[in-house]
């Protein structure tokens, strides 16, 4: 069952978002032992990151992982592991082996994301999507052999959007995570908002159990 979106005020993204993964954290960790946090790059994250900072969270149990790279090295400005190093393991002063990066300067793309698979949990528990205008989702991207892999849970795969190459977990792995959420924020993807929600085939709306949350402008609204 697709869970109906959460629609909040363009400033408020940040803090609700970082409220929800807050809770779903505390959640896991409520059942003894750590928890596994995903993130995401690109645009829409920053703010719930930054915001995630502040909250009441034990997290020096908390491990954290990718749910994709792009091919550059880790202080290259498209890594999505520098946006979250500023955001959230400085300021948290994360210790490097609570942190998974998905090891995006090297040369053999296939051999990192075989390396990767073997870093990963069995299930992860807490989830940060992202969603593009085409409904890429993670670097899933639509029409992408990727979107059909049954098997391996990291890819490296070739995408449209600069730049190219990427690792990225895989729908398998996505789709067994306890909790996702999904941050969606501005005007242009408001259309494929409705897509995914909808339920159409765009990467995006694979992740069934994810509970999207967006600024009003994404939903439509203004
Ligand atoms: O390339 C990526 O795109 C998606 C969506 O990013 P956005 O900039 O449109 O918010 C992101 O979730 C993914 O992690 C990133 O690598």
């Amino acid at each position: 069952m697709r869970p109906a979106p959460i629609v909040v005020e363009k400033e408020a993204l940040g803090r609700e978002g970082a409220d929800w993964v807050a809770r779903e954290l505390n959640a896991a960790l409520a059942r003894g032992g750590r928890a596994s946090l995903a993130l995401s790059g690109g645009s829409t994250p920053g703010p719930v990151y930054r915001e995630l900072t502040t909250r009441d969270v034990p997290w020096e149990r908390v491990d954290f992982y990718f749910v994709d790279e792009r091919f550059v090295p880790p202080d290259h400005p498209e890594s999505n592991y520098l946006l979250a190093e500023e955001a959230l393991f400085k300021p948290l002063s994360v210790p490097p082996q609570h942190i998974f990066r998905m090891q995006g300067e090297r040369a053999d793309r296939e051999q990192a994301a075989s390396d990767y698979e073997k870093l990963l949990p069995p299930v992860l528990d807490v989830v940060v999507l992202g969603m593009g205008e085409d409904g890429h989702t993670a670097s899933l991207f639509p029409g992408n052999s990727a979107l059909q892999e049954k098997e391996r849970r990291v890819l490296a795969v070739v995408g449209p959007k600069p730049p190219p190459w990427r690792m990225t977990l895989t729908l398998p792995v996505l789709r067994s995570a306890r909790k996702v959420l999904g941050l969606v924020s501005g005007a242009g993807k408001r259309d494929m908002v409705r897509r995914v929600l909808a339920g159409e085939n765009l990467p995006a709306a694979q992740v069934e159990q994810a509970q999207w949350m967006m600024d009003r402008a994404a939903a439509g609204q203004q």
